[in-house]
């Protein structure tokens, strides 16, 4: 996967270099290229922003930099065609769902603008040959896209064969498909079986594997009615087995 991120911060991306995103990287599994957006500007100022049309406060980022910098790095006759992701705290909600979708594009660019947003005419312009998706890591504003950037990246890049050590891990995950789409893991221990008084559920030493996997499942529902009991309306009770109720 090729993944071209779009900022007048690039250096806020270096973690990006660390870690498993960055072994992926270093191995050729995922191509990640920063861009600076000042490099599309012409004034002696590298100008990116200007006061917004209609007056109030703070800032728009200028569409002209925007333009070029989306035609140099994703050029019209070359082709292959990248999805257009901008951040945004009025996109759509991103999930584990997209995590997943996005994690099978070839070739994503992310747009991270900063001050009050990009003008708006930029999203309308590349619409025009590519697709384009408005999307919010959640309720609450950021002072840019670079943040909700790192958060998707890592969230996609994790899902792409050989990223992730032991691949079978996803399938467990929050929120992953084929079971857990609107449930939280439950809690997970390790050695030493007893720490400050706690006891490891003696159940997890068992080696009964399917009495585990129950037992997870069980602590699964649990937590999800717990932290985030609006998910269990969303499991389709045909998915829900007798055991599941009882819990
Ligand atoms: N889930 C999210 C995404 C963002 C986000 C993404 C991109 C930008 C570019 C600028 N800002 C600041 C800003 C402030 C006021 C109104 C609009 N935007 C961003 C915020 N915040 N929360």
């Amino acid at each position: 996967m090729r993944i071209d991120i779009i900022t007048i911060f690039p250096d806020y991306f270096a973690p990006l270099d660390l870690s498993l995103i960055g072994k992926a990287r270093r191995s050729g599994l995922l191509d990640v290229r920063m861009h600076d957006l000042r490099t599309w500007t012409h004034d002696r100022h590298n100008t990116v922003d200007d006061t917004p049309y209609g007056g109030g406060p703070g800032m728009v980022m200028k569409p002209e930099p925007w333009g070029e910098a989306l035609d140099a790095v994703a050029p019209a006759e070359g082709g292959a065609t990248p999805r257009l992701i901008l951040p945004t705290p009025s996109g759509a909600p991103f999930t584990q769902a997209d995590a997943d979708r996005l994690a099978r594009e070839p070739w994503l660019v992310f747009a991270c603008g900063r001050y009050e947003g990009i003008d708006s005419r930029v999203a309308v312009d590349a619409a025009k040959r590519m697709p384009v998706e408005e999307v919010s890591i959640g309720d609450y504003v950021l002072n840019g896209g670079e943040s909700a950037t790192l958060v998707m990246v890592e969230a996609i890049s994790r899902l792409l064969p050989g990223v992730l050590g032991n691949a079978a891990s996803v399938a467990q995950d929050s929120f992953a498909p084929g079971g857990m789409e609107h449930l939280v893991e439950g809690p997970v221990y390790t050695k030493p079986p007893v720490w400050r008084g706690q006891e490891v559920p003696p159940l997890l030493l068992s080696g009964n594997h399917g009495a585990v996997d129950r037992w997870r499942r069980d602590e699964a529902l649990r937590k999800t009615a717990r932290n985030r009991p609006e998910l269990l309306d969303r499991i389709d009770p045909d998915d829900l087995d007798q055991r599941d109720r009882e819990v």
